[in-house]
């Protein structure tokens, strides 16, 4: 059966959307993974579905590259928001509302939550910081903001082998729903960061993972906000009062659309 998509990015983090609000569409996770590889597949690092919703504009759901359905994905609500006009969206991660202002588009995420049954991890356990370290990388801030987050900061982001690091600590059975891997340094009053995605891989851009960089940031009074945050595809403009839900604005990209055969 042949179905349109399309395919978008924000800041480079890339994504095949499928609406399938008129048509309903079942997405197993091996049909996600072949959708999502770069050779036999479509190839993007999320793969978006749009269905009806009760409770909002319409229902987003998401699925890594490696087929697991998560529940939020900031930089695919933007491009979401921009393809479709939707004000509200609901996913597993919570209830999102956003809007476009010219080529940018400003998202409302959830509260970021900080227990340790919230992130969550495998035991009770201090969350800002975490007592923990992997090889050079240590005592992190774990924060969930819709999906859990890992934000370590450091001195020199190049010093930091991510790509090697990222799969270890991705998987710590500490994470018993593994985690994203955020490593940041503070450069002139703004963040530069690189995120090794749960189920994705070292992305060019994480739109949670830029809130909850941005967070982490705010509470060790390392920066103020609002907050620039600078990834490899782009930067993202995050805001954040204690007590308050994050909001982030920046970037969608619509690249082009096409037909697969489901
Ligand atoms: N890898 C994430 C989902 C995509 C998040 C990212 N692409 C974003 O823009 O927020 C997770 O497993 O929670």
């Amino acid at each position: 059966m042949l179905r349109q998509f399309h395919k978008m990015h924000g800041l480079g983090n890339d994504f095949v959307i499928l609406d399938a609000r008129a048509e309903p569409l079942e997405i197993t996770e091996g049909l996600a993974r072949h959708i999502a590889d770069r050779r036999d597949g479509v190839g993007c690092d999320q793969l978006i579905l749009l269905e009806p919703s009760t409770l909002a504009d319409l229902r987003m759901r998401i699925f890594n590259a490696d087929g697991s359905e998560v529940q939020s994905c900031g930089n695919a609500t933007r491009c979401v928001i921009s393809l479709t006009g939707a004000a509200t969206i609901e996913t597993a991660g919570g209830l999102l509302e956003g809007a476009t202002h010219g080529d940018e588009v400003e998202v409302t995420l959830i509260e970021p939550r900080f227990d340790w049954d919230a992130i969550p991890l495998a035991y009770p356990m201090p969350t800002n910081p975490m007592p923990m370290g992997w090889e050079n990388l240590d005592r992190p801030q774990a924060i969930n903001v819709g999906n859990p987050h890992l934000v370590f900061f450091v001195e020199d982001l190049d010093d930091i082998d991510i790509e090697g690091l990222g799969p270890g600590i991705e998987t710590d059975p500490v994470f018993p729903e593994r985690i994203n891997v955020n490593v940041a340094s503070i450069e002139g009053g703004a963040i530069r960061l690189r995120t090794f995605e749960r189920g994705a891989g070292l992305t060019r851009a994480c739109g949670t993972g830029a809130c909850a960089t941005a967070i982490a940031a705010i509470r060790a009074r390392l920066v103020t906000s609002p907050v620039t945050v600078h990834m490899a595809g782009g930067s993202l403009a995050i805001s954040w009062v204690p007590g308050q839900p994050v909001r982030m604005r920046g970037a969608a990209t619509h690249v082009f659309k096409g037909m697969i055969d489901l």
